[in-house]
């Protein structure tokens, strides 16, 4: 369909870095949808802003702003935090829209799948991009549902910026601290967002503190709250030392007042606020130098003739070096703070010109993104987010470059700083920068099509998803020759087959679903091993002995070893096939034919006779590789997970007693007003369906919160139960 649309050059020098964001076919299907009603095929996509009649605004006037205006920014946060719902507020405030969705109702901008809007939830990022006053905001609304972490990471990586937003009542919850680890890495400055104010049990000096312990983040408060929960009415700018407060009539939040504290009618708030501004200036002059400089020279006596743009400006330079967050808060279902916030975002938040990206790219077609509408744009300037499609032959996580030698020239940047792992020998490899990290999938299932006919159907399918989505895995079990999809949870899995079914008209069957187990050896053990074949006139004959003994480091690769005057002499394309050997060996474990982890494998002696193809000596190191597995006395690894559960008080019994039953282990159990939240690990084999029976236990007021913590040793009794349960099954993967 997009081969009617018109093409565009670009203005290469004029592009910087762009990632690839492989826009699904689901997203392109659904603009096309929408558009139908408006556009004959063939038509060019750069009018559609003005077909999409009055809810968004004229694209043209935002294309180029000037560098130094445009924010980069994300929204992250635990699940059910309230994104989806800021971001909707953003975009009504902005004039982006022209009426408040709501996640509930399930007619939000940003969560456009079907999926999403059935759940209420977020699983893809969307990318929206509008104007606040004189700033150009490209906006990426991120899942925060643990199974779509990898969704998280990709965007992170395009961000100069992001918004953490948080519930009042919960503080830090499992998820944010992921996602502010994620954050941490790719280094990007954050503001955070109290959310939720108006809810029971809303507590800012809570969240604040639990930013502070578990975040370990130093937080700059630039609002306090006027009331929380039911009374909550407004935020107290701090820097500005001003009120502002939301007309109770105002149905939608646009109309609120802004008035400066006054000793004669607020006294009590003005003092209070005094002091939370000194503690600010105290706080930012600790971290910033120059700043500590201006407020100690000619300001020192009182802190109160300090214009508030210098301390914006120092507060601007603190977040971008990272050495503290500004925290602000409101209620987006209440429509109350969040322009303040949208404020701070242009304020605080860098422009990407401050952040370092250096590397120059090429691409023929560019798309500028509105949620699930797309207009062709002819080029980009630095620093701006767009989409890009018909490329087929990459995948998420991939970079794109200018030309061979850009991308050499960027690949030893990035070694140089350290980004990257070590590089492997082959050229292609050499040319990748640093991809986004893929989680390892901790569930499988196996899938199979409606009739043999529509396996090629199932199989396009399935790689059209993977692209997109590289934590979702496929594989082919070798005995059975069934399809098997690996994936992050039950939920991953769960919308994978939904997606297949509405985007690719395939209903498919799933299997059960099944834990991905490890294994590993519990002692060290020799084997040794001949091949010995003639292949029409040719002899191929290898001899290899080796070791293989656990190791207590975790790897989930094994380590190779070269006993003294092994190896030394031996070509490469050798070296590279015996390794490839010891891989695919420690692919499939003797026990449950699951991957072979912690274990390094010794290389005592080998002889390969003159014209052995590396075909053979592969072969015949991962047989000896797969003896000495067998000999050894082995033992199953099972994914751990880190749960926290939050509960209404009364529960706190029965579902102790629930988790004592599925192996769980109890680390802490916190108190937060009525609610407890139990803090533990459980076996992922353990809390499969776990939601469905927590939802009965506790009438359904409890939450919870999933993520992989390592894989630990299944104690004996419940190893022999599961290799017998799947005696008939131990050669699935
Ligand atoms: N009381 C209260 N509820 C809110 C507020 N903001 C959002 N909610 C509710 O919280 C729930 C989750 O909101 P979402 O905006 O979907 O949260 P999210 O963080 O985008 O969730 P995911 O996309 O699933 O990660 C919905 O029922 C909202 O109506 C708020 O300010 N106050």
């Amino acid at each position: 369909m997009f081969s009617h649309l018109g093409k565009f050059g670009v203005n290469h020098k004029k592009t910087p870095i762009l990632h690839i964001n492989n826009m699904c076919c689901s997203k392109i299907k659904a603009s096309l949808k929408r558009l139908k009603l408006y556009v004959p095929l063939g038509r060019n996509y750069s009018s559609l802003p003005g077909l999409v009649g009055n809810d968004i605004k004229s694209l043209h006037s935002i294309i180029s702003p000037p560098i130094a205006k445009i924010r980069n920014i994300g929204i992250m946060a635990h699940i059910d935090a309230g994104k989806t719902t800021t971001t909707e507020r953003i975009l009504y405030y902005s004039g982006y829209t022209r009426s408040l969705g709501d996640v509930d109702d399930g007619d939000t901008v940003t969560d456009f799948m079907a999926q999403e809007r059935e759940r209420g939830i977020t699983i893809q990022s969307a990318a929206v991009t509008f104007d606040w006053k004189g700033y150009r905001v490209n906006l990426i609304d991120t899942p925060g549902h643990v199974d779509f972490t990898l969704e998280v990471e990709r965007c992170l990586r395009v961000l100069d910026g992001a918004v953490a937003v948080f519930d009042a009542s919960a503080g830090v919850e499992a998820q944010t601290l992921t996602v502010w680890r994620q954050a941490d890495k790719h280094k990007i400055p954050r503001i955070c967002f109290l959310n939720k104010m108006d809810k029971t049990g809303a507590s800012f000096k809570y969240a604040v503190e639990s930013i502070r312990e578990k975040l370990k983040a130093k937080p700059l408060l630039l609002q306090l709250p006027l009331g929380e929960g039911k009374a909550f009415k407004g935020v107290v700018d701090v820097v500005s030392k001003e009120k502002l407060v939301w007309n109770r009539k105002s149905e939608d939040g646009k109309d609120f007042e802004r008035k400066p504290l006054l000793e004669m009618s607020d006294a009590e708030l003005l003092k209070e606020t005094t002091e939370a501004r000194n503690a600010l200036i105290e706080q930012v002059a600790d971290l910033d130098d120059e700043f500590a400089d201006l407020v100690l020279g000619e300001f020192s006596e009182n802190f109160d003739l300090l214009p508030a743009e210098k301390l914006q400006t120092a507060i601007h330079r603190v977040t971008l070096a990272q050495t503290a967050v500004p925290v602000l808060c409101g209620s987006a279902l209440k429509n109350k703070g969040v322009q303040p916030l949208l404020d701070a975002i242009t304020m605080y938040l860098p422009s990407p010109e401050e952040r370092n990206y250096e590397f120059l790219e090429r691409i023929s077609r560019l798309l500028l993104p509105f949620a699930d509408q797309h207009i062709e744009i002819p080029s980009l300037t630095a620093g701006n987010i767009a989409l890009t499609v018909g490329l087929k032959h990459t995948a998420t996580g991939d970079t794109i470059v200018s030309s061979k030698s850009s991308a050499l020239a960027a690949a030893r940047r990035a070694e140089r700083e350290g980004e990257k792992k070590p590089r492997q020998n082959n050229e292609a490899e050499r040319l990748l920068l640093a991809g986004v990290e893929i989680p390892e999938p901790v569930f499988f299932c196996t899938i199979e099509p409606p009739s043999v006919a529509r396996q090629p159907d199932l199989d396009y399918a399935l790689k059209c998803l993977q692209r997109e989505d590289p934590s979702l895995k496929v594989k082919l079990d070798p005995d059975s020759g069934q399809t098997v999809l690996c994936g992050m949870g039950e939920l991953h899995i769960e919308i994978i087959h939904d997606r297949i079914k509405r985007e690719y008209g395939l209903e498919t069957y799933l299997g059960p679903l099944q834990v991905a187990y490890r294994e590993t050896i519990l002692n060290a053990v020799h084997a040794t091993d001949t091949l010995d074949r003639t292949l029409g006139d040719k002899r191929h004959l290898v001899t290899v002995e080796l070791e293989v003994k656990p190791i207590e480091a975790s790897s989930v690769t094994p380590v190779i070893k070269y006993a003294a005057g092994v190896g030394e002499d031996l070509p490469k394309v050798s070296q590279e096939a015996i390794e490839n050997g010891i891989h695919s060996a420690c692919l499939q474990g003797p026990l449950l034919g699951s991957p072979v982890q912690d274990v390094a494998i010794t290389l005592h002696s080998l002889i390969i006779h003159p014209g052995t193809s590396t075909t053979m000596i592969s072969a015949c190191v991962s047989r000896c590789v797969q003896k000495a597995l067998k000999k050894a006395d082995k033992q199953v690894l099972e994914p751990l997970m880190n749960l926290e559960v939050t509960m209404m008080r009364d529960y706190l019994s029965p579902v102790l007693a629930d988790l004592a039953q599925r192996r769980g282990t109890i680390q802490e159990i916190q108190t937060r007003q009525e609610n407890k939240i139990v803090i533990g690990f459980v076996p992922l084999a353990e809390i499969m369906g776990y939601s469905t029976v927590l939802r009965t236990l506790t009438s359904g007021s409890a939450t919870f919160a999933l993520e992989l913590s390592n894989y630990q040793a299944m104690n004996p009794q419940d190893q022999t139960t599961l290799l017998s349960r799947r005696s008939g099954l131990t050669q699935v993967l």
